[in-house]
């Protein structure tokens, strides 16, 4: 049953556990993206915020999309939907980025398994994850960006410059890979604690 023992305060609920957008970046900027790949930068994933590699819970290759003045369009057009996301659905306190953006690839038998993006120490500040799809659908086998409701697991969309928000503490994985290369961006937007 519902009351309303009000304690002043403006409400808005809007929530969802994911939400999705697309043509936010053209075919052409995606493409730019994916150029940004470079073997020499690129390091073994590791999880939480202590540089751990788990294989068990992760394998990948990532690197970081430094913040420099020739890739800033990307953080600012990431920042301009998370600002807009955030204003339509979860009214989160957010400061901006303060981790760069994550380039991921997954090749065959890489994966992601279940976990949070949010978590003590280094991570705490995480708000809002987001997820850049880069490759095409028929590109890759497995893959899938996956999450817990309740308990459904549900799959995230796959086409290729689909943009997928959401809250950093939502439980998430990436099935392992049965063929090809799957790329990803990751972005967490940070905020000051909870309150
Ligand atoms: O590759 C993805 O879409 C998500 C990866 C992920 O969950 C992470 O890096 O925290
Ligand atoms: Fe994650």
């Amino acid at each position: 049953m519902s009351i309303n023992y009000s304690f002043g305060l403006p409400l808005k609920h809007n929530f969802a556990e994911y939400v999705y957008y697309q043509g936010l970046f053209l075919p052409h900027e995606i493409d730019r993206i994916l150029h940004f790949w470079d073997d020499k930068k690129t390091v073994e994933a590791t999880v939480s915020d202590q540089n751990i590699k788990d294989d068990s819970l992760r394998k990948s290759s990532v690197m970081f999309i430094d913040d420099t003045d020739e890739n800033k369009w990307v953080y600012n057009k990431l920042a301009g939907l998370a600002m807009n996301c955030n204003n339509e659905r979860y009214w989160f306190d957010l400061l901006g980025f303060h981790q760069e953006l994550q380039l991921t690839r997954y090749s065959t038998g890489d994966f992601f398994d279940w976990h949070m993006d949010f978590g003590p120490g280094g991570i705490s500040a995480r708000k809002l994850s987001m997820t850049i799809q880069l490759s095409d659908p028929d590109e890759y086998e497995g893959g899938d960006l996956q999450f817990m409701i309740n308990k459904e697991v549900v799959n995230a969309p796959r086409e290729k410059g689909t943009i997928i928000v959401f809250p950093s503490f939502i439980m998430h994985r990436v099935t392992p890979i049965t063929k090809g290369v799957r790329q990803s961006i990751v972005g967490w937007v940070s905020g000051p604690p909870y309150r």
